[in-house]
């Protein structure tokens, strides 16, 4: 996998999974039944794998079309000696994103991101001493004053993995716009030119994690659904 041209705990790889691969995962997650949807106010989300949880997280079944792409990664290694259990799908339409955040303490400090259907432009910000990063999922509002360190230009099919440092001292976050301009923070634009411009059109993203803290369900509450 490719080293970014940034800090050492970033890597890319553009065409991780084919074209075909990435229409039948579109297709999967559409399928999903309305409630698997979780609306935020600009976004939607999906949850696989159960519901992190402070307290623990009750561990449900990936289906296979899913499960593939975690065993996947699982086979790589990349979360040391931990095995991924959780996906979160996340869909940007074109103008939205996410706000400067640090995953929290719920999830092994390993995510490893696939891309589907557009590009996107992932920021890292350094942490500022005075940031909670103990909260749960921390959103910080003090955006406006935060410099920008480095980008990432997520392409469709592409894997990207964050980790360690990156993961513990910096923020990230998808700017709300609808096109991004290759700028020089971008460490990795291929063979693009500064100042183009990549019009956005809805991206699927999926997020795929271990949470460390599981239980299993207890059988009282399984019999009932
Ligand atoms: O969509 C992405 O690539 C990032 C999602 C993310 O940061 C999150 O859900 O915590
Ligand atoms: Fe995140």
């Amino acid at each position: 996998m490719k080293q970014l041209n940034g800090p050492p705990t970033v890597f890319y790889e553009p065409n991780f999974i084919s074209e075909e691969e990435e229409k039948r995962l579109v297709e999967s997650i559409y399928a999903a039944p309305k409630p698997k949807w979780q609306q935020l106010s600009r976004r939607r989300l999906q949850n696989w794998g159960g519901l992190p949880h402070p307290k623990g997280m009750i561990a449900e079944s990936i289906p296979d079309w899913l499960m593939k792409y975690v065993s996947l990664l699982n086979n790589l290694h990349l979360f040391g000696d931990k095995k991924a259990n959780h996906v979160l799908v996340n869909e940007y339409l074109p103008g939205q994103g996410i706000m400067p955040h640090t995953d929290g303490p719920l999830f092994h400090p390993v995510i490893t991101t696939i891309s589907l259907g557009s590009h996107t432009v992932l920021n890292f910000y350094d942490r500022l001493d005075s940031d909670e990063v103990d909260a749960e999922d921390s959103q910080l509002s003090s955006v406006k004053q935060r410099q920008k360190k480095l980008s990432v230009l997520l392409e469709p099919r592409s894997l990207l993995v964050v980790k360690d440092d990156l993961y513990h001292k910096h923020l990230h976050s998808i700017d709300e716009l609808k096109s991004d301009e290759i700028s020089e923070l971008i460490v990795n634009p291929g063979d693009r030119q500064l100042g183009e411009v990549m019009h956005r059109q809805t991206r699927i993203s999926l997020t795929i994690r271990h949470v460390p803290r599981t239980s299993k369900v207890p059988i009282f509450l399984s019999r009932k659904s």
